[in-house]
């Protein structure tokens, strides 16, 4: 079992994860940009080998949480939406939160590129499913994504920065509504894409099912007081 850390350690650790999480951001940019000849990727495989050998030499199991993360409030260093540590996260920056109600900004990297130039579908999907289902856990909503439905407006393209507003709908016992848009920074009476999601909050004893084996109980996707 990973040991929580808390405090200045706490601190101190997140700081180095961030900074690790941004150098792979940079790497995996360049990756999927590189046009440098064959012995160049070759030389770059074995570095990212060696590397990787390097930070599996400690290492957590796959249903083991983070000891920087805090389960309880869902923080999530690793999160491949926001989570500052991740080479795959955007990252989603939430600029305001509470009350029920999201504003965070991202702007897409080519790693999650889908038509050329544009944002892939499925990454928008993934924007708008986060900042929903952020939006009622503000509220005091825990809970998992039962349903998604989104509509693409306009493109979403690469590199530029958009804004992500989400909202509590309705709640309802253990269901919740909410709904989300995506917008530029620059334009934001153009929505691009709207989400509207239903989400459950998990049962004690299904907590216990779903989350078997998880080493810290996710209180934060379960009913709740
Ligand atoms: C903080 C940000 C973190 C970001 C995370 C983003 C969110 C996610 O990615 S969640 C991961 C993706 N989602 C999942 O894996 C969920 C998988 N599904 C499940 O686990 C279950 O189906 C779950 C939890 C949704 C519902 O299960 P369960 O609690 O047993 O539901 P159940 O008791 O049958 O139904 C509860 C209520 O919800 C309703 N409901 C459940 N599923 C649906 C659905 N798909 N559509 C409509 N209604 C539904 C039921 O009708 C019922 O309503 P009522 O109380 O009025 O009768």
């Amino acid at each position: 079992m990973a040991e929580l850390l808390t405090g200045e350690a706490r601190e101190q650790r997140r700081a180095a994860v961030a900074d690790l999480g941004a150098a792979l951001r940079e790497l995996v940019d360049a990756a999927v940009r590189t046009e440098v000849g064959a012995p160049g990727l070759a030389a770059a495989a074995a570095a990212a080998r060696d590397l990787a050998a390097q930070l599996r030499a400690g290492q957590r199991g796959l249903l083991e949480v983070a000891s920087v993360d805090d389960p309880v409030a869902g923080e999530r260093w690793y999160s491949p939406v926001y989570g500052p540590g991740s080479p795959v996260a955007p990252p989603l920056l939430v600029d305001s939160e509470g009350g029920g109600r999201v504003t965070a900004r991202v702007t897409v990297p080519k790693a999650l590129e889908g038509p050329p130039g544009l944002a892939h579908g499925g990454t928008i999907a993934t924007l708008l499913d986060h900042v929903l289902a952020r939006a009622l856990r503000s509220a005091g909503r825990g809970g998992l994504t039962a349903t998604l439905t989104v509509t693409y407006r306009r493109p979403v393209r690469l590199g530029v920065e958009h804004v992500l507003h989400a909202e509590v709908a309705t709640t309802e016992g253990r269901r919740s509504t909410a709904r989300a848009r995506i917008v530029t920074a620059d334009d934001p009476d153009t929505v691009l894409a709207e989400g509207e999601g239903l989400f459950v909050a998990l049962r004690p004893e299904a907590a216990a099912h779903t989350f078997a084996g998880v080493d810290h109980a996710p209180e934060a996707w379960t009913a709740r007081p």
